[in-house]
């Protein structure tokens, strides 16, 4: 899988170079480029930001540098690939958003700044491929780089063979529509807490429907909007 990721602050993704992502961008397995957006600019102050029209406080980010981007990553010979941008106004982010993308021969993410792109950028983005406009969650933050960060671990995890195990990846919380069961490890007993007699037992049976229930009696209490749908 090709990602491509352009942002402002292309240092930040030099955290991808550690821990499991790391590794598959050593083996090939996810090629991943960061673009400094002010390379595309021209200006002497390299500017990428403006006021908005019709008024209103902060910046808002020029669209010509976005179009100059958006044309050097996504080649004629490309596959069509999806344009991400990561946004407070965009459709939840979710396990299986992240399964679909996995699957996905090319990435390009588009980190915002500011008060946001030029809306005319999706626009344009969409002759190139297709847009998603994605949220973590119902906050707002100073820029998409963090959001684009969480995003590309928990879609690269599922690219096959970046996870050793791929079996650790299918009891996670939000696989199967439920948060996961708690673990425990050794010792059986610690400050005076014990673990679960039943995960001691031995008895396969007894601990799969073990499971099940806390996933079930977790998920009523944390999260019920889960089993709305
Ligand atoms: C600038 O980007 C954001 O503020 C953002 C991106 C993705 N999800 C959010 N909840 C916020």
């Amino acid at each position: 899988m090709r990602i491509d990721v352009v942002s402002i602050f292309p240092t930040i993704f030099d955290a991808l170079e550690v821990s499991l992502l790391g590794k598959a961008r050593q083996s090939g397995l996810l090629d991943v480029q960061v673009h400094d957006l002010r390379a595309f600019t021209h200006d002497r102050h390299r500017t990428v930001d403006d006021t908005p029209y019709g008024g209103g406080a902060g910046m808002v980010m020029k669209p010509e540098p976005w179009g100059e981007a958006l044309d050097a990553i996504v080649g004629e010979a490309d596959p069509r690939p999806v344009i991400v941008f990561p946004s407070p106004a965009g459709e939840r982010f979710t396990q299986s958003i992240a399964r679909e993308l996995s699957t996905a021969p090319h990435l390009v993410f588009g980190c915002g700044r500011y008060e946001g792109i030029d809306e005319r950028v999706f626009d344009y983005a969409s002759e190139l491929g297709d847009v998603r406009l994605l949220s973590l969650g119902d906050y707002v933050l100073n820029g998409g780089e963090v959001a684009v960060m969480a995003m590309i671990e928990a879609i690269g995890r599922l690219v096959p063979g970046v996870v050793g195990n791929p079996e650790s990846l299918v009891e996670e919380s939000h696989e199967d529509g439920l948060l996961e069961y708690p673990s425990f490890t050794k010792p059986a007993t610690w400050r005076e807490r014990e673990v679960p007699p039943v995960l001691l037992s031995g008895n396969h049976g007894a601990v799969a429907r073990w499971r099940r229930e806390q996933q079930l009696e977790r998920t009523r209490t944390r999260r019920p909007d889960l089993l709305a749908d």
